[in-house]
């Protein structure tokens, strides 16, 4: 089956340091691949580099067969493609349900987008649908700046995945939660490959065994080695750049 996400020899450098050098790999459809590496290795440069952030020095992004290559990140998200960040980027002064709503606008028909909320029937199809999955619906009214840590980073997924993006690109999604919020968001986290490509970075080591189908291991900016999270871990050459021992 065609890769929904295509890397193909991917690089960019700043000044003379290799950030990201020559990584290849796929993600397929429906599974969970992950990046794991140690601080440095060049993870979130390589997000930056798919998600349009930044464009490469060399090499090619595809997205569904399209060459995607260097395109900004408008370009990248109307393909499909959507990003969580570690640092939240909710509109803290909105509830709940309008930070949801307002990204469910780009699902209603071209030049209905301004419409009055009331009006936005698709918007507001997937924002009620958001609620319910993510176990917000209670909380719907309340501001986001208000929640919890652990449900502001579940919601910021929900506002991610509410443009009903075909990719989705997450970044350490269970940083700084609970034990509980933790097992709570790795859950919901495996149920949305039902619905979308997951590329997530990941430091947790018991939650990339859990999580991943795939796993891409990042070292220097290079590709260290790739294949089912088992194997992965008990490469030699894994052991010694990311464990810390061979
Ligand atoms: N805009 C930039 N200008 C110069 N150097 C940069 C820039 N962005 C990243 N780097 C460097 O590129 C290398 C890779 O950084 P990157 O943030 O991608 O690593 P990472 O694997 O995401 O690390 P961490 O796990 O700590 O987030 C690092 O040496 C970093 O200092």
């Amino acid at each position: 089956m065609k890769p929904v996400l295509d890397i193909r020899d991917l690089g960019i450098s700043f000044g003379g340091l290799k950030a990201v050098d020559q990584v290849s790999f796929q993600a397929q459809r429906h599974r969970i691949t992950t990046v794991i590496g140690p601080n440095g290795a060049g993870k979130s440069t390589l997000f930056n580099l798919i998600s349009g952030a930044l464009k490469p020095h060399r090499g090619q992004v595809l997205i569904d067969g399209v060459d995607m290559t260097g395109a900004a990140p408008e370009r990248t998200k109307a393909a499909g493609l959507s990003r969580s960040f570690q640092i939240t980027s909710l509109f803290p002064e909105l509830t709940v349900a309008e930070n949801l709503r307002l990204a469910a606008q780009v699902l209603e028909p071209t030049g209905r987008a301004f419409l009055p909320v009331g009006r936005s029937t698709q918007a507001l199809a997937r924002t009620g649908q958001m609620l319910e999955r993510f176990q917000l619906a209670h909380k719907r009214d309340d501001l986001a700046g208000n929640l919890s840590h652990g449900d502001q980073r579940r919601l910021e997924i929900a506002v991610c995945l509410a443009s009903e993006p075909k990719i989705l690109l997450l970044d350490e999604p269970t940083q700084g939660m609970s034990h509980g919020d933790t097992a709570q968001t790795a859950r919901l986290v495996r149920s949305l490959t039902d619905d979308v490509t997951i590329l997530l970075i990941e430091h947790d080591i018991g939650l990339v065994m859990d999580l991943s189908d795939h796993v891409v291991v990042m070292h220097q900016g290079r590709k260290l080695a790739e294949g089912p999270p088992d194997l992965v871990r008990a490469d030699p050459a894994v052991q010694a750049a990311y464990f810390g021992h061979a």
